[in-house]
């Protein structure tokens, strides 16, 4: 990204008023049956699954075999080849997934302050403070966003995917290329995050560092769901080993 470029999209969506998901009074978010295909590739099969409110929700799969397009999905970033996904007609949902994506121009402060601008209903301005201090972003608050080292660049995607407060947050590798300070801050952050309404849904290829707060683990190997359930140890060791032998 240059500093001409400008974020490609927004990165909380709100399924009202948009026909991506079929908007529903279910709590969670669910696919039923959906699979996506690109041209000759099938990125994700008959994938039926529920992501539940106040779950911990790990998501783990070997390179190439669907994490990506099943958040750009939830997200409402494209649309299933054929299945569904259902959500509340109000639940928001963030991310932080692929390329950060924000304003390289603007200070890491402005940038958070015109994502807030964007929300249908803005969070106060003290959420803004909250997590340039939860995820030890306030060094870097006033340095322009295209000045950041890769650590703090994680950082503010992950703050610009918090701003709005959304109920289904989807992070991919959220604890990726920060140091170990600002991991156990992030990680005890998003423990906190996730309260009883609210959804962290984590994509990582490092279960562990996950492994003792998951409520639930879904695994996915080349686009098939393997398991999901309770994160219980065999299992998570189990699909390590798979990991592991995959990579
Ligand atoms: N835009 C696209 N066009 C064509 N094929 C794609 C596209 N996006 C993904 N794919 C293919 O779909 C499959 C799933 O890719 P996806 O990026 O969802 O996997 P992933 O689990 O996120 O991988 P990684 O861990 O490497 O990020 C792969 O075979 C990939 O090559």
């Amino acid at each position: 990204m240059t500093d001409s470029d400008p974020p490609s999209d927004d990165r909380t969506e709100r399924s009202s008023g948009h026909d991506r998901a079929k908007a529903t009074d279910t709590d969670g978010l669910t696919l039923v049956d959906v699979t996506k295909r690109y041209g000759e590739t099938t990125a994700l099969e008959g994938l039926s699954l529920t992501f539940c409110p106040g779950t911990f929700h790990g998501l783990i799969g070997p390179n190439g075999s669907g994490k990506t397009t099943l958040f750009a999905l939830l997200a409402g970033l494209t649309r299933p080849s054929s299945g569904r996904i259902e959500r509340d007609s109000a639940a928001t949902v963030g991310y932080s997934f692929q390329e950060p994506r924000f304003y390289p121009a603007l200070t890491v402060r402005e940038n958070l302050e015109i994502f807030r601008g964007f929300a249908a209903e803005p969070p106060p301005k003290t959420w803004l403070e909250t997590l340039l201090e939860e995820l030890r972003l306030e060094p870097a608050a006033d340095r322009r966003a295209a000045e950041l080292s890769g650590g703090f660049r994680k950082k503010l995607d992950l703050a610009l995917a918090l701003v709005k407060r959304p109920q289904f947050l989807l992070l991919d590798e959220p604890l990726a290329d920060v140091d170990d300070y600002s991991r156990r801050r992030i990680r005890s952050f998003l423990e906190t995050y996730q309260t009883d309404d609210r959804t962290v849904v984590v994509s990582t290829h490092n279960v562990a560092a996950f492994a003792d707060r998951l409520d639930r683990l879904t695994v996915i190997v080349d686009g098939d769901l393997r398991f999901d359930g309770p994160p219980k140890d065999d299992v998570v060791a189990q699909y390590r080993t798979v990991l592991e032998a995959t990579e």
